[in-house]
C-alpha cells in the first residue's frame, strides 16, 4: 500500500445560502486556502491477524485525539469497532463513518484491504479560533480537545471527510491519486457526499464537500433521495447499494450535481476577507424556521427566492466581467457593489419575514461600517448567516487590510444589547479563497507529526 498525503479546503457560501437547499436553485462557493491534511500509512509493527484490521487516526494538534478502530470486512459492508485503546473519551463520527463507507467502497472493489493502518490528521489555524500553544512547521498545537475548540465554520469536517475518502482510494488505488485525482473526482465527490450526509444524520445540500473536492464552483446540488436510498451502513445489500451510487450506475437516479467551476472567478485585484465574529450565541434550527416560513408563503417566498437567485447570477457574471475586463482596463466596482448591496437587501427581507436572524441588526451594523472602509467594495452574511462571522470582497492590498483591521480593533456594536448574545472582538481570519479542490500534498508536510 502506497503512502499518500492529500489536503481538501474549507468553504465560504458567499451567496444563495437556503435556496442551495432546493435544486431549482444554485450557490455560489468558493474554496479556502484553509486546508485539512491526512497523510494515510501502512502502520509498520503491525500483528496480523487474517480477519481483523486496524486503523489509528491521530489529530496530534488536539489533546486526546487519538481513536483506534479494528474492522471486518462484511458481505453487506466493513463493520468497524472503536477500542479500549483510544485515547480520546469521545467517538468521531466523521472518521468513524467516512472509514466505513470509504472501506466498504474499497471491499466491493474486491481490493484486498491487508495490514493495518496510521491515519494523521492535519489542520490549518483558521479553521479554530484559538489561541495557539506552540508552532510545529506551518500547524499549531491547540492545547486543547476537538471538543473545546471554537471552530469558525469554515467546514472542516467536509474538508476532512473528502480528503480522508481521497486518501484511502489514492493509498488502495494508486492510479485514483494520478493528476491530482482528476479522473476520480467524481468517485471521490459520490463517496464523500455519502458519508458526510451519514455522519451528519441528514442530507445538506452539499455544497462544502462539492468545495472540498472541486474547489470554488457554482453549485447545484444532488436530488436527496439519491442518497437516502443507499440505506443505513450494515444494513442488507448495503455494500452493493453504495458501489453502485458511486459509480452512477443506477440508471434510474443519475448523479444530477452540477459543479460549474468556469463561472466563478474573482479579479486579481480583489480578495475574500472573512471576519470572525467571537460571540456567545447561536441560533439553533435557523434553516428549519426558514424552509417552516417557505412552506407557509410560498408565493411570497418564491418571488424572494427568483431574485436571490438572480442576484447570485448577477453576482458570478459581474465579478466574472471584471475579471476578464482588469487584464485590459482599470475597473470601477460600481455594479459589483450595487448587486451586493441588493444581495444583502434580500436577505434582510428573508430574516424579516421568516422571523430568523440570517442577517440580524448587529451584523447589518458590522456590515455598514465595514463598508466605509474605503477598499471594502462589500460583504455578506455567508451560509445561513446568524451572528458568527461576515464575509468582505476587499481590494487585495497592504493598505486596505490594515485599515479594516484598525476599525475592527475598535468595533464594538451598539445594537441587541438586550438580547443576551455576548457581544465578542471581531477578527480577521487568514484565509482568502483558492481556486482549487483536492490536491496530493509533498510527503514532508507531516514532518514533526508523524
Ligand atoms: N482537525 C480535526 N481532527 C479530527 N476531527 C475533526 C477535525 N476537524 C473537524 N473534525 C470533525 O468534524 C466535526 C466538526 O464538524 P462540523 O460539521 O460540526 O463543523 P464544520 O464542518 O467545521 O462547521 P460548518 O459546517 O459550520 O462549516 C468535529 O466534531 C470532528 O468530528
Ligand atoms: C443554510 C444552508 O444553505 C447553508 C449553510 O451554510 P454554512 O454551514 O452556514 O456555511 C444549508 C446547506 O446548504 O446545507
Amino acid at each position: 500500500m502506497a503512502t499518500i498525503t492529500v489536503s481538501a479546503p474549507g468553504k465560504v457560501l458567499l451567496a444563495g445560502g437556503y435556496l442551495v437547499l432546493d435544486r431549482a436553485y444554485q450557490g455560489l462557493v468558493f474554496g479556502l486556502d484553509a486546508r485539512i491534511y491526512i497523510c494515510v500509512q501502512a502502520a509498520t509493527n503491525s500483528e496480523t491477524d487474517s480477519n481483523s484490521r486496524k486503523i489509528i487516526v491521530r489529530s496530534p494538534q488536539f489533546e486526546k485525539a487519538h481513536w483506534v478502530y479494528s474492522y471486518v470486512p462484511a458481505k453487506d459492508g466493513v463493520r468497524i469497532t472503536q477500542s479500549h485503546e483510544s485515547e480520546s473519551d469521545t467517538r468521531n463520527p466523521f472518521v468513524e463513518t467516512t472509514l466505513v463507507y470509504v472501506l466498504t467502497y474499497l471491499f466491493h472493489l474486491s481490493i484486498d484491504l491487508v495490514g493495518d493502518l496510521n491515519i494523521t490528521i492535519l489542520a490549518d489555524d483558521d479553521y479554530y479560533s484559538h489561541t495557539k500553544s506552540s508552532t510545529k512547521g506551518s500547524f499549531s498545537k491547540f492545547g486543547v480537545t476537538l471538543a473545546n475548540a471554537h471552530k469558525t465554520g469554515l467546514g472542516s469536517s467536509a474538508a476532512l471527510v473528502t480528503s480522508i475518502t481521497a486518501a484511502l482510494l489514492g493509498a488502495f488505488v494508486p492510479h485514483a491519486a494520478n493528476s491530482e485525482f482528476s479522473s476520480h473526482q467524481h468517485v471521490i465527490h459520490n463517496l464523500a457526499q455519502a458519508a458526510h450526509c451519514a455522519a451528519q444524520g441528514k442530507v445538506g445540500s452539499g455544497f462544502d464537500v462539492a468545495a472540498a473536492v472541486y474547489g470554488s464552483c457554482l453549485y447545484r446540488r444532488f436530488t436527496p433521495s439519491l442518497l437516502e436510498h443507499v440505506g443505513d451502513a450494515g444494513s442488507d445489500g448495503f455494500g452493493e447499494r453504495l458501489h453502485r451510487c458511486v459509480e452512477n450506475l443506477d440508471p434510474h437516479r443519475p448523479w444530477d450535481v452540477e459543479v460549474l467551476k468556469q463561472a466563478v472567478q474573482i479579479p486579481r485585484s480583489l480578495r475574500l476577507v472573512l471576519c470572525d465574529v467571537d460571540c456567545g450565541s447561536q441560533t439553533p434550527g435557523m434553516v428549519k424556521k426558514v424552509l417552516a416560513w417557505r412552506k407557509e408563503r410560498p408565493e411570497e417566498a418564491d418571488l424572494l427566492w427568483s431574485a436571490l437567485q438572480q442576484g447570485t447570477e448577477d453576482l458570478c457574471a459581474e465579478l466574472k466581467r471584471l475579471a476578464q475586463l482588469e487584464a485590459i482596463e482599470e475597473i470601477k466596482r460600481e455594479n459589483l457593489r450595487d448587486t451586493i448591496s441588493t444581495i444583502r437587501s434580500l436577505i434582510r427581507e428573508m430574516s424579516n419575514k421568516s422571523g430568523v436572524p440570517i442577517e440580524p441588526p448587529s451584523q447589518t451594523e458590522l456590515l455598514d461600517a465595514c463598508c466605509t472602509v474605503p477598499g471594502v467594495v462589500g460583504g455578506v452574511v455567508p451560509g445561513a448567516g446568524g451572528y458568527d462571522a461576515v464575509v468582505l470582497l476587499v481590494e487585495d492590498n497592504e493598505k486596505a487590510l490594515v485599515d479594516l483591521q484598525n476599525l475592527l480593533d475598535k468595533w464594538k456594536s451598539t445594537t441587541e444589547s438586550g438580547s443576551g448574545i455576548a457581544k465578542g472582538r471581531v477578527s480577521l481570519l487568514g484565509v482568502k479563497q483558492d481556486v482549487q479542490g483536492i490536491k496530493m500534498e509533498p510527503a514532508g508536510t507531516f514532518v514533526g507529526w508523524i
